[in-house]
Parts: C-alpha cells; structure tokens; sequence
C-alpha cells in the first residue's frame, strides 16, 4: 500500500491557543495604541501568519526587520504567558498514537515561528512521533498559500493526495484544499460555516480515529 500521512496544522489544532494569542495581542497592541476588536481578532488574527496581522492591525506594509522585530515581541510574550498552560485539545494525544500504530506518517505544519512550536511539541512530548516539522521559517509564502502543506508531504514522501490535514481556520483550510489534500475541520475557533468545505468537521479527537481518517483518503 503506497504511503499515507496526516499533517496537522497547530495553533487551534494541536492546542487551543487563540485564548492565549488574543491576551498576547492585546497586551501588545495596547503599548502601541492600536485599537482591536474580538470579531478582528476571529477574522484577521486567528491562523494567519504574522506579517497579514501587523499589516493588518498597523493599517500600513510591515516588512523586513520591522516584522522581524514586532513578531519576536509578540512571540515572547505568547510564550511567556502560554508556557505554563500547554494542555492538548481533548483526545488529541491517543489520537495520535492510534495514527502511528496504523502505519501513517506524520507531521506539524504551522504558520507560527519554529520557538512556539518547539514550546508546544517539548510540552507534550510528541516531537518523535512526528516524522515532518514545518513553521514559519521554513516557507516564503504563508496560508492560504500551500507550500507548507506541499513541502510537508514532500519531507514525509507522500503524495498530497494521500494527505489528510487538520486545520481550523479559514486560510489553514484553504492552503490544504490548494495543496490537493482532503481537510478535516477542526470547531476549535470557527463553526464550520465560517469554514471553506471540508471532508469531516470534529469538534475535538474523540470523535475520530485512525480507520475512519483511512476512510477518508479512499473516497
Ligand atoms: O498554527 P497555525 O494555525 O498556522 O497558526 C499560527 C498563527 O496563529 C494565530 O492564531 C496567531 O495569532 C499567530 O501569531 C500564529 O503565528
């Protein structure tokens, strides 16, 4: 049987982290007095890479080592305030094992710097269970742009139609979709309405397992 992967995105996937991003960003965009609201944050902070954020919130182009400097504040203070509450989303870590024990690979692919991923996988201690790492650093064009998702299945030697991704944002969905891959939906932030269409939504991992994920990829 040719090989099969799952690819999970993770902010909002692996860890329910946007409750945290939304106190980091507001702690950060009160110093620089810009204002904000919970809907914008749904709409234009959740899954999004940092440099559609700050262009977003700023109202101008932030590029180069102002983005460079302004996501490393951010980030620090993500982590300072997240570092003692990385708890997985419910079910996710049996879930896990019953995918490696089925045979499939494996990987991350995030649009969040390479230290939060590092916090998040040493906090559960999953990073060998993963066989493919991808965050920020490692592409030039973010979701909705599919080369995390493509250079993913390249790394773990799958197809991309032999990939199933879990995303839970608007963008993280539809860099999956442009990648050629089958989505499931994860209701961590967003109802699926506010979703482009996916194979299966879930709500957290006890309503999945590895034979029906093996389902999807042969319909
Ligand atoms: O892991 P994902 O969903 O690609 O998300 C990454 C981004 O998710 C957002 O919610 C955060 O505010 C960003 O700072 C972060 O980089």
């Amino acid at each position: 049987m040719d090989p099969f992967a799952v690819i999970f995105d993770m902010d909002g996937v692996i860890c329910h982290t946007n409750p945290y991003h939304a106190k980091a960003f507001e702690q950060f965009f009160d110093k620089y007095k810009i204002p904000y609201t919970e809907k914008e944050f749904e709409e234009h902070m959740y899954g999004k890479h940092n440099s559609y954020i700050m262009t977003h919130f700023f109202k101008r182009e932030i590029i180069g080592k102002e983005l460079q400097q302004l996501e490393e504040e951010k980030e620090s203070l993500f982590r300072e305030i997240y570092q003692q509450e990385v708890v997985p989303l419910p079910h996710y870590l049996p879930f896990l094992d019953d995918l490696k024990s089925a045979g499939f690979k494996t990987g991350v692919a995030t649009s969040a710097p390479l230290a939060n991923l590092k916090l998040i996988l040493d906090s559960l201690q999953i990073d060998a269970k993963m066989d493919s790492l991808m965050a920020s650093e490692d592409v030039s064009q973010h979701k909705p742009h599919p080369e995390v998702y493509l250079k993913s299945a390249e790394k773990l030697g799958v197809s991309p139609n032999a990939c199933v991704v879990f995303e839970d944002s608007f963008s993280g969905v539809t860099a999956a979709l442009n990648a050629g891959m089958k989505v499931v939906g994860v209701l961590s932030s967003h109802s699926r309405e506010e979703l482009p269409p996916c194979s299966l939504y879930i709500n957290d991992y006890r309503e999945i397992n590895a034979t029906r994920v093996l389902n999807l990829l042969q319909h």
